[in-house]
Formats: structure tokens, sequence, C-alpha cells
């Protein structure tokens, strides 16, 4: 393995996982396999990029770190040589970290003197613009993240956002550089004074330039656009060739799952329930012990082969008005046992497919579908929407998943996730 990838959850896992097996043209993607936490099992020796999935985006500070550290000596004893720590393209996060106190730990093991911080993902409308994150050019602050349940953004400076969370100087490199390319960037980067430094990228174009810039980085810290010219540098450097995506399809009963309360989330929800059955999860049932894991059950065997879509999700005012009842800690806590008991117990079921939307719900879901299934790493399959491919998991009989960060994708992502599972490519 050469590339080795951090990522602070699921979804983040699967979307950059997504890019780097898919890479650009025209030299393609590279072999990648998605891990759900720190694998204890042997690794495929054609990977050449190896993703691991934690759930260290809200953990407590230092267990991030510790999570982090360890995901990071496994990929070095694989033989990577460049590590990427993936955070959210909405740089999600509070003033208290975990990026910068993670990206510290991570620099300081590698002994890396530079470290550039680069959320930037056009293709879904995330750009950084002198320091500024924007979301389909709207700053983050003002893009319905500063609602998000757990890391309201209310800042699009993310400048000073990470230097809240860290003693390191954080500097920029700004679009005026990075627009002038590779050698531009990396002569700023060697000029700019501090060891963290903001990477500006508002077009692929912009990301493609940093990646070559970045070719013997260390580390390297972002979403998953700055992984765009990443396996280009590998290829050109190994003369392989792509590896390209086999997935087949996989046929029978599914599932969805969503606890994402995002506005994106929200309105597939709404499209999809138009034709399909739906369930809304009563966020207080659950707390009170009144909707459980059979509840969910019932529904979807009820429904089966219809697509039955199970959500959580509600409206900042709902979210307001349920954490300021319960706690926002013990919301998520007994939503994400909830999703995590429901998903094992439909992969006893036999169920072949499930789409779950949101970070925190995909990493309960796929933790217990893969510890259900003996832990297998997990292969990526064609994109369905920029950001999102299908997943598969497990080999004799395998099952697919699609892990869907909350803020990404079509109206109709549910149903268009759920044909290309089955159709396959
Ligand atoms: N109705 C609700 N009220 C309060 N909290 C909720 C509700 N529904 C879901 N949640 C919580 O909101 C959080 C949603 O986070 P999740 O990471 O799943 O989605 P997201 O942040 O939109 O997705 P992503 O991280 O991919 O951007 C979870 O912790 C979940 O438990
Ligand atoms: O970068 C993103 O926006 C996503 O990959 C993500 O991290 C979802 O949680």
């Amino acid at each position: 393995m050469k590339i080795g990838v951090i990522a602070d959850d699921f979804t983040g896992a699967s979307d950059i996982a997504n890019t780097l097996a898919k890479g650009m043209e025209p030299e393609g993607g590279i072999r990648t396999a998605q891990f759900p936490g720190v694998p204890n099992i042997p690794v495929d020796e054609e990977i050449e990029a190896g993703v691991i999935s934690l759930k260290s985006r809200t953990a407590p500070v230092e267990e991030a770190i510790a999570d982090s550290l360890s995901a990071l000596r496994w990929l070095a004893d694989q033989g990577c040589q460049q590590f990427i720590f993936k955070y959210c393209s909405t740089f999600d996060s509070t003033t208290k970290g975990n990026i910068g106190p993670v990206a510290k730990a991570l620099a300081d093991e590698l002994d890396a003197q530079k470290v550039v911080f680069c959320p930037a993902f056009p293709t879904t409308g995330r750009t950084v613009y002198h320091g500024h994150l924007f979301v389909l050019g709207k700053l983050l602050h003002e893009s319905g993240m500063e609602n998000h349940p757990l890391t309201p953004m209310t800042d699009a400076n993310i400048r000073r956002w990470l230097q809240y969370q860290t003693q390191e100087a954080v500097g920029l490199v700004s679009i005026d550089a990075v627009e002038q390319g590779s050698e531009a960037i990396a002569d700023a980067l060697q000029k700019a004074g501090e060891r963290f430094v903001i990477g500006d990228a508002i077009s692929d174009e912009d990301l493609l330039a940093w990646g070559e810039a970045l070719k013997d980085a260390k580390l390297i810290t972002g979403g998953s656009g700055i992984a765009l010219g990443l396996p280009r540098n590998f290829l050109r450097e190994t003369s392989s060739k792509s590896a390209g995506t086999v997935f087949t399809g996989i046929a029978g009963p599914a599932a969805i799952l969503a606890g994402s309360c995002s506005g994106a989330t929200r309105r597939q929800i709404e499209i999809h329930a138009k034709s399909h059955p739906t369930f809304a999860i009563d966020v207080s049932g659950v707390m009170f012990g009144d909707v459980t894991t059979q509840t969910l059950l019932d529904f979807f065997e009820e429904h089966s082969g219809q697509a039955p879509l199970a959500y959580s999700s509600g409206s900042p005012d709902d979210v307001r008005a349920i954490q300021g009842q319960f706690g926002q800690e013990a919301v998520a806590e007994k939503l994400d046992n909830l999703f995590e008991d429901t998903a094992r117990e439909l992969v006893q079921k036999g169920y072949k497919r499930l789409v779950v939307a949101g970070g925190e719900t995909s990493g309960a879901v796929a933790q217990a579908v893969s510890e259900a299934l003996g832990s297998p790493a997990m292969s990526i399959g064609p994109e369905i929407d920029p950001g999102v491919p299908v997943l598969s998991v497990g080999k004799t009989e395998p099952i697919t998943m699609a892990l869907k960060s909350g803020n990404f994708g079509a109206p109709d992502f549910f149903s268009k996730a759920l044909r290309m599972m089955e159709a396959g490519k």
C-alpha cells in the first residue's frame, strides 16, 4: 500500500475512497479499499490505497487522537508513504477540535514540517477562497451548516476556526498563488512562515495543481478533493495502469436508513416518500423506549420489496427541541444504537442492499454490518452521485451499501442508489 487515509467518519471515508478509485482521465484511479476501523485481518497485497474509517469527528479529543495515531501506525506498517487526514468538506468541528489536535498529533508523529488544510470539493460546491469556506456560493455559516446538530459551523473563516483548535500558527496559500500552478504553490508553501497552512481552491484545476505540489508531502489534510491529483502522481511513479472498477451488482432485500438532518437529506426523503413507504422515527418515542429496533424491523418487513425508508431526520427546530429536552449526546447515542441494532438484524435476516444517510449514522450501521460479516474490507464500486460510491462488503455472500454524506446526492438519490446496487457496472 502506498497511500494511507485516516478518515474521521464513514461517509467521508467512502467519499475519498471513491476519489482515489476513480482518479482522473486519462490515467484513472488506483486499487482502493475502505476499512471499517483499524483492521486486524490480513490485507490484500494488491491494494494501493487504504482508507480507514474512524468515528473520530465528534469523539472526545484524546480518543480521536489515539484512534488516528493507531490508524496511521497500521497504514505505515503496510508500507504507506503518504498519508491523508480526511475530514469534512464543510470542516465539521467545534472550536475545541478535533481537526487541529488530530492533525498536530499526526504531523508530530510523521515529523511533517508543513501541513496543508484544504477542504475544497468544487464538484459539490465547496470552495475555499482567501481562507473562507463557501458551500454552493454561500458562506459556510450561512449555508445551513450553522444548524448542524453536532458541529454547528458558525464562522466561514476556517483559518480563524482552525486557529481556535491549535497552538500552531495557521497561515494561508491564497488563490493568487494557486492559480499560477503547482510550482507557485510549492513556492508559497515554502515561504509561508507557519507550519499549518490553509489552501485555497475553487476548481478541480486548482486541486490538481495542489496534488502535484504535494507529491512528496508526508501528510496532507482536507476533503476528498485534495486527493484528486494523487492517483496521477502515484501512477506516473509506478507506471502501472488503472485498476478500474468491477462491480457486478447485488440483488435482494433493501432498506434505507436516514439519520442526517441536513437540508439535502430531508429533501431526498421528501422526494422518496412520494412513491415509496417511509417511516418517520419519533425521536422522543426512541428516548422513552416506545420506538425500538423491532418497530423498524416490522416496518421494513411489511414493506419489503418497495424500497422502504426509515428516518429520524428532523428540522432545525425539531432538533433543538429534542436536544433541549434530553441533551445532544443522549439523543445521538440512542439514535446511533437504534440504527446499529437495526442494521445488524437486517443483515441477519438476509437484507442485501443498505442505503444510509449521514456520517454518524453510517458509522453506526457500517460497523454493525462489518462485524456481522467478520469485518472485511469494503471494495469500491461505481459512483452513484459525486462523493458517494456503491460499496461491496464480504466475499462469499457479499452485501452492498451506500454511505451518503448528509449533504450529498441528487434529490432522487435513494432510489437511484438501490438501482445501481442491483445493476452493477
Ligand atoms: N430528529 C433528530 N433530533 C436530534 N438529533 C438527531 C435527529 N435525527 C438525527 N439526529 C442526530 O443528528 C446527527 C446527524 O449526524 P450524521 O453525521 O448522521 O448526519 P450529517 O452530519 O448530516 O452527515 P455528514 O456527517 O455525512 O455530513 C446524529 O448524531 C443523529 O443521532
Ligand atoms: O467531505 C464531505 O463533505 C464528506 O465526505 C463527509 O465528510 C461526510 O461526513
